[in-house]
């Protein structure tokens, strides 16, 4: 108002005292934090932006340009104002997921009653009724009833899931027609909603590459301009006999142009724009670092069980070897398997209990990591395990090696049952390829990365699985050290590694990846804690999309740090011609802010499934 009305007074002519006035009233007024900012920083030997806007309009009040000085600073301020606002707004994207889940829940009392409740007091363990429509306020394990549920809030796709008895609900997801019953895993800050949203904001604070780089740059840039206007105030007048008035204007004008303001806001605003975006297609990016790394993605390292199948195998074969009964064989091979969490061992547990078949007891049982499990029966220790345990064991043969080679072809994973003396069964099971992975493949493929699958399962069931889904290349018969080898070797080809896994067996490797992607990280608290980048389900397709949002991310950031220099660029020219004013510097100073901010912001429009 004051500096309005300060250039209103100069226009008309009135006295120069009332334009002075109403000039220090608005530098005052709106420029006391900045003058507070700049004079420590000026204390410190580090010109900052506020340093740089002190000096200019403090000159320009010295050399009575009272209503320029006004300007300056409100207009300034302005821009500071709108870029916190922008900045904030671009977090609170994130935040608002969290008012998803609702406050209240319906819980049941200990004296039978449902009552509403607030969310944040249900302890653990209590029981939680879901109508039709309803939003989920804590996360939980279905009791009772069924229903359709919309997870988008947590994976980002909005196809509803169905539930029943035994699966896992999420705070913030939604309800559609059943109703059903659910006890409460997690307090309501502890959610997997509230996990991703704390990852986020840990995220947004962290700084990027690119940011980094530009705070180094305007360190060096703000001082050399500083010098320069030193320069230009100080030469022309001394050895050419300028009028110092115009060189001393010239170079305040330069110090308003070196404001780097445009440059240092563009960053943060567009990293922390592309976090939310992605958080909010459940892509949970630990860091603009790796939104700023995956565009650089030319190997892409996948994982077999679980990540491109769907991780449930069923048995489909099976021979007694060796003149064992079959019976027996059955028996003993699925008393081992049931003590197994694997899904080889699960599938033939499920597949005897299904024929009910008796299981027996296991002593000293033994998982054998990379080959199967060992355990005591009866006294007698038998070995469930692959090709690799049979063969170091030293009961492989040449007929044996023909049956396995035969069904591993056609991608089925074989296991074999043997005690210390011969073999006495076989068991093939069989998982089956998600249609996602498939699509995945062929779009990492159209965006230049190349793919490779690395797995525990061996060389002829890799490579079948693999043709099924367009893999570039596959590699079997993977110990965990293996994978990390694998890893190490296409990082030396150069270029960057991903690595998509989901398994404590892939660990050492996912960590070793310039990035790790976890997969179904909403199931499982220490993905979304662990992995670079946490995809909430088991979507392969999230992994084009992570690529392609970051490359809009770095497409955006290139054009905002062109755009903020090149505005500058033109003035310091417009400058030095002598036709630039005070006025204009300090209108493409926050003309550029809005520019480059609007366009970071532009990513939490972007739907990257095209
Ligand atoms: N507990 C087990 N029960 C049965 N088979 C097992 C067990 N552990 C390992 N195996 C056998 O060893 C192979 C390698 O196991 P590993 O756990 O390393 O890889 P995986 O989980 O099958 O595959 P991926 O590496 O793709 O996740 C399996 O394919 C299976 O044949
Ligand atoms: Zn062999």
């Amino acid at each position: 108002m004051a500096a309005t009305a300060s250039e209103a007074v100069h226009w008309f002519g009135l006295p120069t005292w009332l334009a002075a006035l109403l000039a220090v009233t608005a530098v005052l007024a709106c420029g006391i934090t900045t003058y507070k900012k700049g004079w420590v920083a000026i204390r410190n030997g580090n010109l900052n932006i506020n340093a740089l806007m002190s000096i200019a309009v403090t000159g320009a009040l010295v050399l009575g340009q009272w209503p320029e000085a006004a300007m300056v600073m409100v207009l300034f301020t302005v821009a500071e104002l709108i870029e916190a606002k922008s900045l904030d707004r671009a977090r609170n994207a994130i935040q608002g997921l969290m008012q998803l889940a609702p406050e209240r829940a319906t819980v049941l009392q200990d004296d039978g009653n449902w009552q509403e409740v607030e969310a944040k007091s249900v302890a653990l363990r209590a029981r939680v009724r879901i109508k039709p429509g309803e939003r989920i306020a804590l996360d939980g394990t279905i009791v009772s009833g069924r229903s359709a549920i919309n997870q988008a809030p947590i994976t980002g796709e909005s196809l509803p899931v169905d539930k029943t008895e035994g699966d896992a609900v999420f705070a913030g997801t939604i309800n559609e027609s059943g109703s059903f019953e659910y006890v409460v895993t997690a307090a309501a800050d502890d959610s997997t909603l509230a996990r991703i949203i704390h990852a986020v904001e840990e995220a947004q604070g962290a700084k990027a590459p690119t940011q980094r780089f530009v705070d180094q740059f305007a360190r060096v840039y703000t001082p050399v301009v500083f010098a320069i206007a030193l320069a230009v105030a100080i030469l022309p007048p001394l050895l050419m006999g300028g009028a110092w008035f115009d060189w001393v204007y010239k170079a305040l004008v330069l110090l308003v142009i070196a404001c780097p303001c445009a440059l240092v806001i563009s960053t943060p605003v567009t990293i922390v724009s592309g976090l939310a975006a992605a958080a909010r297609q459940g892509i949970l990016i630990k860091g603009g670092a790796y939104l700023e790394e995956g565009r650089k993605l030319a190997w892409l390292a996948l994982d077999k069980t679980g990540t491109i199948t769907h991780g449930k195998p069923v048995q489909t074969d099976f021979a007694a070897l060796n003149g064992h009964g079959e019976a027996d064989v059955r028996s003993l091979a699925a008393s081992l398997a049931s003590r197994s969490d694997h899904p080889v061992s699960r599938a033939l547990a499920t597949a005897a209990q299904q024929d009910g078949i008796a299981l027996q007891n296991v002593d000293a049982f033994e998982a054998l990591p990379g080959r199967g499990s060992k355990g005591l029966i009866g006294g007698k220790v038998y070995l469930l395990g692959n090709h690799r345990l049979i063969h170091e064991q030293g009961r492989c043969s040449e007929a044996l090696e023909v049956r396995l080679t035969s069904l591993e072809e056609q991608g089925k994973t074989v296991i074999l049952l043997t005690d210390e003396e011969s073999v006495h069964g076989m068991f093939a099971v069989a998982d089956t390829v998600k249609d996602s992975s498939r699509q995945a493949i062929a779009e990492l493929h159209a965006l230049g990365i190349k793919t490779v699958m690395l797995t525990g399962d061996n060389a002829h069931t890799a490579g079948a699985i693999a043709a099924q889904v367009g893999i570039d290349e596959a590699q079997g018969d993977m110990l965990p050290e293996d994978k990390l080898k694998a890893i190490e070797g296409k990082i030396e080809q150069g270029g960057s590694v991903g690595m998509v896994g989901d398994g404590i067996n892939d660990a050492p490797a996912l960590a070793r990846a310039d990035i790790g992607f976890a997969m179904g990280a909403a199931g499982t608290g220490t993905a979304i804690e662990t992995a670079d980048v946490a995809l909430m389900d088991d979507d392969l397709r999230k992994l084009p999309r992570f690529v392609r949002l970051s490359r809009r991310t770095h497409a955006l950031l290139v054009q905002n740090i062109v755009l903020a220099l090149g505005i500058k660029a033109v003035f310091l020219v417009l400058t030095l011609t002598g036709l630039g004013t005070m006025w204009m510097a300090v209108f493409a100073d926050v003309g550029a802010s809005l520019l480059v901010v609007g366009n970071g912001l532009r990513l939490l429009r972007v739907n990257s499934s095209r």
